[in-house]
């Protein structure tokens, strides 16, 4: 086997919204701990109940099942909506995640092409789009506690995340892992989802108990670097816990203080330990209105307007797969 992963024991912080009004203090302390160290941390007590988010993940169960036919008539566009499978291509393995997504935005234009008919998934638009609201609800308040604690005001992050707004970018995905046989050797090459960060604000991932393989690798000091740790820790999903981490584009927006941190889904390798089945997630990337100006409190970097970020994101993964491509084909050479 190529590379063992090396693990450390790190326990990411349990943070509670319990009473939210008046321990918002409190809870800003905990999550800019959080924020400082791992970027990683549990959320608890946030008022979304287990039996809504199972109820999401059979919407994802419904859609994943239809023929891939039917999915390929929402194929995933460059406005960053739609149904891929297989095709996404990470910096850090050169190779195709085994999975498929299905992305959604609010806004009715840019889903005009993305959404099924109705009639041949009813009600899934309607209850995704209200999951959609409660994981809103939910990184509001944390997005505030975020802004108090780099000294913005309150409502500075929520402003330019308001999902009522045309040019909002927020994302719901849907994620399906396969399954995989634990008799058969699995190739060197078979990723679920490869090592990357994400490039948001900041994500809600919610996942279903026993169907591990989530995995963080912190260690990276400012938000354009692609440079790899290989001190993995693993997060187990539990019942009601939504997991969050912090992406780029808080990294930037706090002059590197909140951690961005690699995370991968990884490939199961030992069945006495690993979950083959197959796994569903549901991630929530909270993405700002396009227009807005992005810089930190220190302005350590330029400002840029929201899709200019991405832009610029799109362009270093892009560099850093060519480059990546490059080295695998010198390998091969030599
Ligand atoms: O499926 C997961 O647990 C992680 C997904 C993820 O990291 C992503 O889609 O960015
Ligand atoms: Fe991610």
């Amino acid at each position: 086997m190529a590379n063992e992963t090396r693990y450390s024991n790190r326990t990411i912080p349990k943070i509670s919204l319990h009473n939210f009004g008046t321990r918002i203090d409190a809870i800003t302390a905990e999550l800019v701990a959080a924020a400082e160290t791992d970027g990683f941390f549990a959320v608890v007590d946030h008022g979304i109940a287990w039996p809504e988010i199972s109820a999401q993940f059979a919407q994802a169960e419904r859609f994943f099942a239809l023929p891939d036919a039917v999915k390929a008539t929402v194929p995933f566009t460059r406005q960053n909506v739609g149904w891929e499978k297989a095709a996404q291509v990470r910096p850090s393995t050169g190779q195709p995640d085994q999975k498929e997504s299905y992305q959604m935005q609010y806004g009715p234009v840019v889903m005009r092409e993305a959404w099924l008919p109705e009639e041949t998934i009813p009600g899934f638009r309607e209850a995704s789009l209200a999951f959609m609201r409660k994981a809103q609800a939910v990184s509001e308040k944390l997005m505030m506690c975020l802004a108090r604690g780099l000294g913005f005001d309150d409502d500075y992050f929520v402003r330019v995340h308001d999902v009522t707004d045309p040019d909002i970018q927020t994302v719901l995905r849907l994620l399906h892992y396969f399954p995989l046989d634990p008799e058969a050797p699995v190739p060197e090459t078979y990723y679920r989802a490869g090592a990357h960060a994400d490039w948001d604000l900041l994500t809600l991932l919610f996942q279903r108990p026993g169907e591990s393989g989530l995995e963080i690798c912190p260690g990276r000091d400012v938000f354009t670097e692609f440079g790899l740790g290989d001190m993995w820790t693993k997060v187990e999903p539990v019942e009601g816990e939504i997991i969050c981490n912090i992406g780029d584009l808080l990294m930037s927006w706090s002059d590197d203080r909140f951690k961005s941190t690699f995370h991968r889904v990884r490939t199961p390798r030992d069945p006495t330990v690993d979950f083959f089945g197959p796994r569903y997630s549901m991630a929530y990337f909270n993405q700002p209105i396009k227009s807005c100006q992005i810089q930190g409190p220190l302005k350590k970097y330029p400002v840029v307007s929201g899709s200019e970020f991405i832009q610029a994101a799109i362009k270093r993964n892009y560099a850093a797969l060519e480059a990546r491509k490059a080295r695998d084909q010198k390998l091969e050479i030599a």
